[in-house]
Formats: structure tokens, sequence, C-alpha cells
């Protein structure tokens, strides 16, 4: 095969440009991830091995190897993992297939220009990968050979928009990458020497130090020679000798014990596994000894990834037995809506080579997994408990997970998660723009309330402005703020909460069980019945617009408001279902006029004109606008309504 020379996806293209004019400082994290891609290269080539012993072509010896050469300023970074044949060299390093980088790259265009600790942010916290070498490189040269294939292929870049391919030669398996260091990045001179040894040594202690593969390098030793007793010899000048060092502990720190470790390890493990810039926000280390056996180390992200309710992200924990990694993403141990933790389990109860199916069904894991939800699911109840804002944090980033989780239960778990979960719940309220849980609302509510009361709305000042919301707010009625698509959805599945069930203040009879309510309520059924001829003509004026036309008992000093039946979905949920293109869900609407409104006289005298004159047409169409625009939704023909307004305010 000639040498081939190939353009850079436009995507990638970018993002190299950006790699080269980067203003990012810590450009030495190019070699963690280096090292980082070659150790996944060896667990990938150690997992494919259970079931394909030949690949390994006779060792098993993982290592990953440093050779840092100031002569031809490279430094290259050579493993013993699966490698890579053409396709795939061609796929995983000339184009950016995985989402992640895809949206990182949208995420910098929407960053304003120069805004550069934005840009900073972003690098850290997609950790770019392999293209974070150009921020140091002049060229690359990746050279690879596919376990169980014979060809090899060098791939090089200078980053100019095209990269060439060609066949090589290499005897062992893995990939070498030989990066051509820029000139401020090599020499006694250079900010930062990456061909320096030491340089080199403690960039890998800070980084990689838990990488379970060795990271070796060669030490040129200067020594004074030793006579034969082992005593140095005086004047003989020394000699230089060639050292192989291990640079990494590989000691697991989940493996020590906790009050050994500091905070600061359990935050560069964190982020070195898991590529993250940030401390976490939570870190939970166990060991369980006893029925059955296990260590978990497991972490909350201090912010929830952007795409953790896209169906691209992985939840999933790292297994290990007795310190052998055995897999990545292990999504059985943890209920779907504990996604967003992070971590590991290692348990000598987990066998080394079994595939993902037996897995599933194994006892050993079931179990694990039940005991570190129970563990997670305390930790929080604690941190609500103990730490009021730390829990409000967990809640901005993470609340919405348990919600879905309550929702989900529907298909997943039942009642059970709803009791697991409906105390770690959050929402804000009329009140006050603070989060209260359940039992907090519950607590405060006055002996006469039965209901626990919730509006929907985008924000709070468009739940404030519903003229439901006005006479609560006069009883002095606490409401629950749902502001979360999910929210309503979840309520419904719990239905109530400690026998007091939940009430959309837009849906339904508000059911206000006071001495005035109800009082209020038999004047607004007498009034009802003396209207019945012009409430039932509103209704067949509209025709199937409503479901119903009422003489409300809620309103106060609006006209009219629009609520949705007590058995069918909600106004939110209809929005919520069309937007999934489900539209066939729609709520039952109810248009509630209020009889002590000036408004209601009035259309009592126009309906005197009767039910086919235009001003009652008029006025029955203008009242259903006034409670679509309440509600945040769109007359049909707002062209027409605004004419109708025009001539009305000219009379
Ligand atoms: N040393 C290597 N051996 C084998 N394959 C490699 C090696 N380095 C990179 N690759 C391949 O190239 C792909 C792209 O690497 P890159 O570092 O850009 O992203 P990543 O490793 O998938 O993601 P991240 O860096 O976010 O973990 C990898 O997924 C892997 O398939």
């Amino acid at each position: 095969m000639a040498k081939e020379t190939h353009q850079f996806q436009a995507e990638t293209k970018k993002l190299l440009d950006l790699m080269i004019h980067s203003i990012y400082t810590n450009r030495e994290i190019f070699l963690r991830e280096l090292i980082s891609n070659a150790s996944d290269a060896i667990d990938k080539l150690h997992f494919e091995s259970l079931t394909n012993r030949d690949l390994l072509e006779g060792n098993s010896d993982y290592e990953i190897f440093l050779i840092p050469d100031e002569a031809s300023h490279t430094l290259t970074i050579s493993d013993n993992g699966l490698g890579m044949n053409r396709e795939e060299l061609i796929e995983n390093l000339g184009t950016i297939a995985k989402s992640g980088t895809k949206a990182f790259l949208e995420k910098l265009q929407q960053a304003k220009e120069g805004d550069n600790d934005t840009q900073k942010d972003l690098i850290g916290q997609f950790g770019v990968g392999f293209y974070s070498a150009f921020m140091v490189a002049e060229k690359i040269t990746v050279v690879s050979r596919k376990a169980g294939e014979a060809q090899a292929y060098k791939w090089e870049s200078t980053a100019d928009g095209s990269y060439t391919i060609e066949e090589c030669t290499k005897d062992s398996r893995g990939t070498n990458i030989t990066i051509t260091l820029l000139p401020e990045f090599y020499g006694d001179k250079a900010e930062e020497n990456f061909t320096d040894t030491y340089k080199l040594q403690s960039l890998v202690k800070k980084y990689s130090d838990y990488v379970r593969y060795p990271i070796k390098m060669n030490f040129v030793i200067e020594e004074q020679p030793k006579d034969a007793d082992g005593k140095p010899i005086e004047g003989a000048g020394t000699i230089k000798k060639n050292e192989v060092r291990i640079l990494n502990s590989m000691q697991p720190l989940w493996a020590k014990n906790k009050s050994e470790i500091k905070e600061e390890e359990y935050t560069e493990f964190y982020q070195n596994l898991f590529h993250d810039w940030e401390k976490p926000m939570e870190v939970m280390h166990n060991k369980i000894e006893g029925n059955i056996e296990y260590t978990s180390l497991l972490f909350f992200p201090a912010h929830a990834p952007y795409n953790l309710y896209h169906s691209d992200y992985e939840p999933g924990l790292q297994l290990y037995s007795r310190h052998v990694f055995i897999m990545d993403k292990c999504k059985d141990l943890l209920p779907e809506y504990l996604r967003f933790v992070k971590g590991l389990v290692d348990s000598p109860d987990f066998s080394l080579n079994i595939s993902r199916e037996l897995l599933q069904q194994s006892r050993e894991l079931k179990l694990i997994g039940k005991n570190l939800e129970k563990t997670i699911l305390k930790q929080l109840a604690n941190t609500l408990k103990k730490d009021r804002s730390k829990y409000e944090q967990f809640w901005k980033e993470y609340g919405k997970s348990l919600k879905i989780g309550i929702y989900g239960s529907v298909y997943n778990g039942g009642s059970d998660v709803v009791n697991k979960l409906k105390d770690l719940l959050l929402f804000t309220t009329s009140k006050e723009d603070k989060l209260i849980t359940l039992k907090e609302y519950v607590e405060n509510m006055p002996e006469s309330q039965k209901k626990i009361y919730y509006a929907t709305g985008k924000d709070r000042a468009s739940i404030d402005s519903l003229p439901q919301m006005e006479i609560l707010r006069d009883k002095g009625i606490d409401v629950l703020y749902f502001l979360d698509n999910v929210d309503e959805f979840a309520i419904e599945v719990m239905r109530e909460y400690e026998g007091k069930p939940f009430h959309s203040i837009s849906r339904g009879d508000l059911d206000l069980d006071d001495v005035e309510s109800q009082e209020v309520k038999k004047e607004t059924e007498t009034i009802a019945k003396s209207n019945e001829d012009l409430i039932k003509d509103i209704k067949e004026t509209l025709g199937d617009k409503v479901a119903e036309v009422k003489i409300s008992s809620r309103l106060k000093s609006s006209a009219v408001c629009l609520v949705a039946d007590e058995q069918g979905p909600s106004f939110a949920m209809e929005q919520a279902f069309a937007d999934a293109n489900n539209p066939m869900f729609k709520a039952r609407r109810i248009l509630e006029i209020n009889p002590k409104h000036d408004l209601f006289a009035r259309l009592q005298k126009v309906h005197e004109q009767g039910k086919e004159s235009t001003a009652f047409k008029d006025y029955c169409s203008l009242l259903y606008a006034q409670a679509l625009l309440i509600e945040g939704m769109m007359p049909e023909d707002p062209a027409a309504i605004a004419n109708k307004i025009a001539e009305l305010m000219a009379k």
C-alpha cells in the first residue's frame, strides 16, 4: 500500500486548531490522556483475550513505556494493548465519533470569544483525549499493530488539516505514539521539558499513579564503580547505567485504610479515573465484610454531565476482583435513578472471567447492588438532615434523576421506589423561594387543609400570576411549585404523601374544606342554578373547544380561568406529551367564570341580546382566549382575537 493522504473531518480540524492555539495552561494533561488511552487499550485486549487467548501472542505482561529522546526531541508512549488497524486509525484518529467531543465543540462555540476561563473549564471537563497531544506537538506519529493481525500501520500528522497512513512493520502488538515536541517543550531552557525523565516521572505520579498497568521508563544513572565488597572505588570516576523503573504505584487507593487517605488523594484519584477537573461533590468509601465481601468507592461528580439524561450517556460502575480490573460501566449494580454515581466495586466474590450476561444473573452482584443503593440513599438522607445547603446543591444537579426514578417506578420498582425516594424530594413553594421537603410542607399545613396543593409553570412568576393562586394566597395555603417537566408526572405516580393526596390548583375542584369555602361553594351553586341558560349557551357557542363551562368558586379578581379535568392530564402534561410527539393526550378543558367580576354582569346583559347575537359570540370567544393566555397558551386565531379586542376598545 502506497502512502495515502487523508483530510481530517471538518470537526476534527476545528478541534485541532483549537488545540494548537490553545491558551489552556495545563498542557501537561496530554500525558495523562495518552496514558489513559494506553491503559484502556490494554483493558480491551485483556477483555477480548478471555475468549481468545491467541490475541496475547504469548505475552500477557501488560505494560506502558515512556521513551523520551532529547536528541530527536520526541516523546513516545508505547503500549502492548489491543492496537488499531488501518480502518480503526482512520475512524478513531481522523474523525470525531465521540458525541462528547462534538458537544465540547458546540459548547465552545457558544462560549463568548475570548472567554478564556470557559475555554479552560471546557477542555478540562471534556478531556479531549488523543487530540490534546497537539497542544505540545509539532508532529504526531502513531505506529500500531492490532493484536491478532499481521500488518502494522503508520499514521502521521502535523495538524495541518491532513494526515497520512502507510504500511509499516512492528514486531509486537500495540501502539507507539511519538510526539515530536514543539520547541518550547524540550531542552534545558524550555518552560516545560517533556523529554526530562524526572519531569515525566512527577507527572505520572501526579496524574497516573493508580493506572493499573506498570508505566515504565528507562533512567540513565551515574554510578561510582564498586569493588568486590560492594564498596565504591575511590577516584574511579562515574559510569553510566540504564535502569528501567516503574513510575506508578499501581496500589489501588480503595485498598488502603480510610483513615490513611487524605481528601486530596480521593480527589486526585477521582479526577484521574473519571477525567474530571472538579472535586467530586461526594465521596463514599466502604469496606464490607461478612456474608458478602466488597469494597466500594463511589463519587457524585460536582456537576451533572451535559448528557446525563440522553441515551448516549453510559452509566455504571467499574468492577474489580482482588484489585484486578474486570469491567467498565457495569450497569447492573445501581438502579437507573442513581445513574449519575461514578465509582467502582472490588469484590473477591466476582469471578475474573465472567461474561456480561452471566454477571447480570449473579447473586453476589444483586446483593452488592442492593447494599450500595442503601448506602447511597442513607448518605443522601443524612446530608439532607445535617447539611442542608450541600443537599440543595446535590438536588440542583441530580434532583431530576430521583424524580424520573419515581415516574419510572410505574415500570420499574413500583411503590418500593416511591417509598425510598419520597422524603428526598425538594420543591419551592408559593410562600418562599426556598426548597422544602414534602414532610415540611405537610407539617405546616393548617388543620382544615386536607390536600397538598401544587401548581405547574415555567417559572415562579408565571405561577404567581395564575388567577387560581389568589384565593390560596389569601387563605394562607402554601402551594408547591412544579417548575420541572417531570415534577407533575412523578407526583401523578405518587398520588399522595402520608395520606394527603396531591392536588393541582389547575385541575378539578380545589376542595377547600374550611367553613368559608363551603359557604362560597353553596353560593356558587345557587348562582350556577340561576344562570343555567347562560352557562349552556356559552358552552354551545364555544363548542368542542371546552368540555364544560362552570361558575367558579376559586377566582377572586380574575374574570375567567381554564382548568383541566381531574381525571385526564393537565395542560403541562398535555404540552409534554405534544413535545414528545404524543399529541393525542389532551387535557379536558373546563372554562370557569367568576360570578363576582363586573364582567359577569356585563355578560348577562349581552346574553339578553340572544345567543346568536354577534356581541354574545364575541364575548364568548374573548373569554376563552383570555383563559388560554393566562395559562400561557396561544389562541388558535390570534389575529381574529386581536381584531375583536380592537373593535371592543373602539366602542
Ligand atoms: N493507545 C491506543 N491504543 C488503541 N487505541 C487507541 C489508543 N489511543 C487511542 N485509541 C483509539 O482512539 C480513540 C479516540 O481516542 P481519544 O483519546 O480521542 O478518545 P477516547 O479515549 O475515546 O475518549 P476519552 O479521552 O474522553 O476517554 C479511542 O477511543 C481508541 O479507540
